[in-house]
This record gives structure tokens, C-alpha cells and sequence, in this order.
């Protein structure tokens, strides 16, 4: 089968879960939550995630995210740069209500498949695709960004995959994501300490490709990214990627219920409740 055909491949119980109009925007007139914009000097796209304060990864995001890619790839855009619109926060993960407390059986399971949704989309997409981590990036937003083929961020933010401490185990394609970026080894030890690098530490590693001081710098090292495919096909660049990412996503196209139902279980022992809890609560703490 080839590559766009299996990316349309969902199973009838995936299907009904994703195309369900259950759990629209409440509101019509309700604020975007993913906003695009064209570079007109280079004609690359840029979609910034727009759910203050914190962007915080909700039902809702993911489904405007997985419109807004739908329409890049019928446009054909030269390349895309994924960034925050947020102060200082580039993506803060899973939005925690959407697990915590005890989460609607429902609505998790439409939650799950659209972040796989999001992952299939971004992950194996036909364009380039550059993320600017102008924020900190734990977690989920950590996922966004390795979905990118190619990392740019700012000093002295924050990004890590810290769902251990949190009680959450990563689903093996969050895993496989991660070893695509780096070294196995380096993977589970970022994954079981879950530790979160600064920028620095993030470049020492690889986890990230360049370090900028500014939007304007972010740009200009986006668009050095993009001008290596110049010279080549666009559908021979396209298909490379596919071929190289297609393992793991047909992987989790094969195995999509599955993948949530066993997510929604681990999220509903009592004690992963409890930690998420406790740490849902140090969040708010904080501040006070
Ligand atoms: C290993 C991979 C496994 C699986 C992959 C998929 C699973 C992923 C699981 C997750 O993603 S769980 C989420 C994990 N996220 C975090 O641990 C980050 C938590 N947030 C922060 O550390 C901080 O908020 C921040 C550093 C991102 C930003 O700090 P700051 O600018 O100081 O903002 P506040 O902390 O004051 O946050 C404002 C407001 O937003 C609430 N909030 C923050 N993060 C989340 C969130 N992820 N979900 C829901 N709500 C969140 C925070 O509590 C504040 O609320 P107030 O009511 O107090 O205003």
C-alpha cells in the first residue's frame, strides 16, 4: 500500500470516533486555537498554537491542528514552522484536565485518537516541516516538537519528555519518535529520568539542531533548513521521508483503539490518579 493511502487508512471504530461531531467547539465564534500565517518573503507557512496561557493540548487543538495540516497538504506548501503564540510556553503538553480527575471514558478515547491523529499528520507530512520551540516545551510539547524534522529554539527554555515522574508511560510511538532523534540510549535515559534539558544541554545532545537569539534569527535558520530541498523533486523528497518515517506510523495506524484503550487504563489506576493529582496540585501551588 502506498504511503498516502495508508495514511488514510483508519479502521471503522477509528473512523467513527474522529469524524463524530461529539466533542466540537462549543462556540462558533470561539477563538482559533491554531493560527496560520504565510512568510511572504519565502513562502513557507507558519502555524502558531494559540491556547492561552499555556497551550495546553486539548481535544479541540488537536482537531483544529489536524484541519489546518489537511489544508497545507491539499495547498502544497514549500515547508512549515510550527510555534507558540504564547508567552514563554511553546506547547505545555496534554492539557492535565483532559486526564485528571478520573476523565470521561468518551471524550479521553476522541482526545487519544486525535493526538495519534496530530502525530500521523505532523509526523510523516509531505513538507518540511521546522519547529520553533519559542517557550518552554515539556511533555506532549516535547512530542510536537521531535515530530518536526528540524528543531530551532531560545535560551533558557525548558524541554524534556517528563511524563515518568508525572505516572505516565509513553506509548511506543512517542518512544520511536524520540529514537529517531537520538541515540537509544540517550532516549531512555531522557525518558525514565524525565528529566527537562535547557537550551543548551538539549543542543549538547542533539535533541535540538540550532540555538537563535530571536524570531528574526528563527526565520533566517528556517529558511537555510528549508533551501537544502530546493534542488530536489518535491515528490522524491516527500516519499523519502515517508519511506524513512513509515514503520512507526503504520505501526500505530494498525493498533490506534488498542493504543488508547491501554493509555486510558494506565491513566486510571488510582495511582496514576494520585500522582497526576498531586502533581496537577503543585502546578496551582506554586503561585500562591
Ligand atoms: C513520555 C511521553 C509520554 C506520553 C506522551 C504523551 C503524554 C503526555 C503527557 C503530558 O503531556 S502531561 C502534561 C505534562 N506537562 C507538564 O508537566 C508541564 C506543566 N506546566 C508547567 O510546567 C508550567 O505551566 C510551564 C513551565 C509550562 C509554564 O509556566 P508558567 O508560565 O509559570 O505558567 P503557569 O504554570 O502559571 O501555568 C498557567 C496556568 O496553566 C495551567 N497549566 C500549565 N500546564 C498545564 C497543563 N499541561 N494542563 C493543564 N493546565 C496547565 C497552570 O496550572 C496555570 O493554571 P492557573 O489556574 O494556576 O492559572
Amino acid at each position: 500500500m502506498n504511503f498516502s493511502r495508508l495514511l488514510k487508512t483508519t479502521s471503522a471504530l477509528t473512523s467513527r470516533w474522529l469524524c463524530s461531531g461529539r466533542f466540537q467547539s462549543t462556540s462558533a465564534a470561539a477563538q482559533k486555537l491554531v493560527d496560520v500565517s504565510v512568510d511572504s518573503k519565502t513562502g513557507v507557512s507558519i502555524v502558531s498554537l494559540n491556547r492561552k496561557p499555556v497551550n495546553s493540548l486539548s481535544l479541540e487543538l488537536f482537531k483544529e491542528f489536524c484541519g489546518v495540516m489537511d489544508d497545507l497538504e491539499s495547498e502544497k506548501v514549500r515547508g512549515m514552522i510550527l510555534k507558540s503564540s504564547c508567552d514563554n510556553v511553546f506547547s505545555s503538553g496534554l492539557d492535565i484536565t483532559e486526564l485528571y480527575p478520573h476523565p470521561d471514558e468518551d471524550r479521553f478515547h476522541a482526545f487519544w485518537l486525535w493526538f495519534q491523529e496530530t502525530w500521523i499528520k505532523l509526523y510523516g507530512s509531505s513538507f518540511p516541516t521546522v519547529a520553533f520551540i519559542n517557550g518552554h516545551a515539556p511533555a506532549g510539547g516535547c512530542v510536537l516538537a521531535i515530530s518536526c524534522e528540524y528543531r530551532i529554539m531560545l535560551p533558557y527554555y525548558k524541554i524534556g519528555l517528563n511524563e515518568a515522574p508525572v505516572g505516565i508511560v509513553a506509548p511506543d510511538w512517542v518512544v520511536n519518535s524520540l529514537k529517531s532523534v537520538l541515540a537509544s540510549r540517550k532516549a531512555e535515559q531522557l525518558l525514565t529520568s524525565g528529566r527537562l534539558l535547557d537550551t543548551q544541554e538539549a543542543f549538547d545532545i542533539g535533541l535540538i539542531d540550532k540555538i537563535v537569539n530571536n524570531e528574526e534569527e528563527a526565520l533566517a535558520r528556517s529558511e537555510e533548513f528549508f533551501s537544502t530541498f530546493d534542488n530536489v523533486p518535491k515528490l522524491a523528497r516527500a516519499l523519502t521521508k515517508q519511506q524513512v518515517r513509515k514503520n512507526e506510523i503504520s505501526k500505530l495506524i494498525k493498533n490506534r483503539s488498542n493504543d488508547a484503550k491501554l493509555f486510558l487504563n494506565h491513566i486510571l489506576r488510582p495511582e496514576t490518579q494520585k500522582i497526576i493529582g498531586s502533581y496537577f496540585k503543585s502546578l496551582k501551588d506554586r503561585k500562591k
